[in-house]
């Protein structure tokens, strides 16, 4: 419920005023001086405060500042009395969000608290937009077994509110995964917001989840929203969560079985409502085993766990990842980048140990530095041209049989295309002769 303070001293106008504001289902705690006001912003958060300027004890403009110290996700409209222009320009200057002259008519006042309040959600909007961007134009690729296993997993577990575990090693996809589900979910219009948890030093990761009141610690100035506040009816990712400090451990907990915390420093409890991903490249279990994860919060979160094969166990999907990263590529190159055949090939005999961020680099680098639309072998970087590949014993037998076919039929089709002219040949596939006529040995192709 969206809760708005009014400081007003005259009983007439604070009853009048509640009572209109009340219709609108806004719950609203009355002030009578500035004093009270101040007292009362200690024990509760927020989102508009409407202030006479004229008060006892403490008048509106020192409210005010307060406020603006303590408490700047809150916005503050000031009523001030006698068509007094002047001391609502000083209010805005103050940063008050407005100012009203006494005496207003009601609709005007609803509709400007509206306004504010669209604004505050518009604000929070941004802040996971900024996030999405980040991620903008990435859509899960890869029409493999092993992908579609994990669409049909994303499919199921979007529309419930089960705390969802994904697994898989650095650069698999997890948290394309995790934004997937949170678009596919009814939360899709409200925030998504990702914590990093060893991204941040520990000594400041309460904070960055809960959030502080002003004063709670040295360099606290502020009054600061935690990322959990911040994806209030939203989604929140946290990304690495093994290592999540112990000590903070049985917070997460609490917020997860009883959907409200503490900020730090503050006395009051905030409730929240909040869809928890959570993605780890480390073995939970064994975490739990080490004593490092707490086993009642890896139960908690886990209840749909999904895994994310490396690229290694699905390279079937490697052509089709390698065909939207180069066409991405090209868009930014302005040129329409391909792989030569026998570079695909080497892709396809690679383990890419970074997996699909590995993928997503090379080709990146690649196509900057390639001289030719076509990317060669020799585009490629050392450790893929090299022996140091890192074969997978069976299963790049069986890519091996795969790939030897697929390349005699693209052989034979520029050959065929060429007259069986080798040299036009090596030419439209993008290797020296020398190579060519290697391969027509190997594949036994003959020609004219
Ligand atoms: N299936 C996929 N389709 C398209 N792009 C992918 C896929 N999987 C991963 N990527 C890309 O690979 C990069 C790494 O992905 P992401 O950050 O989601 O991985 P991660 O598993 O969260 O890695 P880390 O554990 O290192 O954080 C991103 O650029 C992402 O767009």
């Amino acid at each position: 419920m969206i809760r708005i303070m009014l400081a007003e001293d005259d009983e007439i106008m604070r009853i009048t005023i509640q009572d209109r504001l009340q219709k609108y289902n806004w719950q609203v705690d009355v002030a009578t001086d500035g004093k009270e006001a101040i007292a009362m912003l200690d024990r509760n958060s927020y989102r508009v405060i409407l202030s006479d300027v004229r008060m006892p004890n403490l008048d509106g403009m020192a409210l005010l500042q307060h406020v603006r110290e303590v408490a700047p996700y809150t916005d503050i409209i000031m009523m001030t009395g006698y068509g007094n222009v002047e001391s609502g320009i000083a209010c805005l200057q103050q940063g008050a969000a407005d100012y009203l002259l006494k005496p207003f008519d009601m609709d005007d006042l609803v509709i400007r608290i509206n306004r504010i309040l669209a604004v505050q959600n518009l604000k929070a909007r941004n802040i996971s937009l900024e996030d999405h961007c980040r991620q903008q134009q990435q859509q899960l690729i890869g029409s493999g077994p092993a992908m579609q296993e994990v669409y049909r997993l994303i499919e199921q577990a979007a529309p419930s509110d089960a705390s969802i575990l994904i697994t898989g090693e650095s650069g698999t996809g997890k948290e394309l995964v995790a934004e997937a589900i949170h678009s596919a979910s009814k939360r899709r219009k409200q925030p998504y917001i990702r914590l990093n948890c060893a991204a941040i030093p520990e000594g400041l990761m309460e904070s960055e989840m809960f959030g502080h009141e002003k004063g709670a610690f040295t360099g606290a100035v502020k009054q600061k929203i935690g990322k959990f506040e911040m994806a209030n009816g939203g989604t929140l990712l946290l990304d690495e969560i093994a290592d999540l400090p112990l000590a903070l451990q049985p917070k997460l907990l609490r917020v997860l079985q009883e959907r409200e915390l503490d900020r730090v420093g503050g006395n009051r409890t905030v409730k929240v409502d909040v869809r928890i991903i959570c993605a780890t490249a480390k073995d939970l279990s064994v975490e739990v085993e080490k004593g490092n994860f707490r086993q009642d919060l890896f139960y908690r979160l886990r209840v749909i766990p999904i895994k994310l094969p490396p690229l290694r166990f699905r390279k079937e999907d490697i052509p089709e990842l390698t065909q939207h990263f180069l066409h991405h590529f090209s868009l930014k190159r302005g040129v329409a980048m391909s792989l030569a055949p026998e570079a695909m090939a080497r892709l396809l005999d690679y383990d890419f140990p970074g997996n699909v961020r590995e993928l997503r680099n090379i080709l990146e680098r690649t196509s900057v530095l390639a001289q030719e639309p076509t990317i060669g072998l020799a585009d490629l970087p050392s450790d893929l041209r090299g022996k140091e590949m890192i074969h997978d014993s069976n299963q790049s037998l069986v890519l091996a049989e795969a790939l030897a076919r697929t390349e005699k039929k693209v052989i034979l089709k520029a050959l065929n295309k060429a007259g069986g002219v080798r040299q036009d040949a090596a030419e439209l596939l993008g290797i020296s002769r020398k190579n060519l006529w290697e391969k027509m040995k190997l594949y036994a192709i003959q020609t004219n």
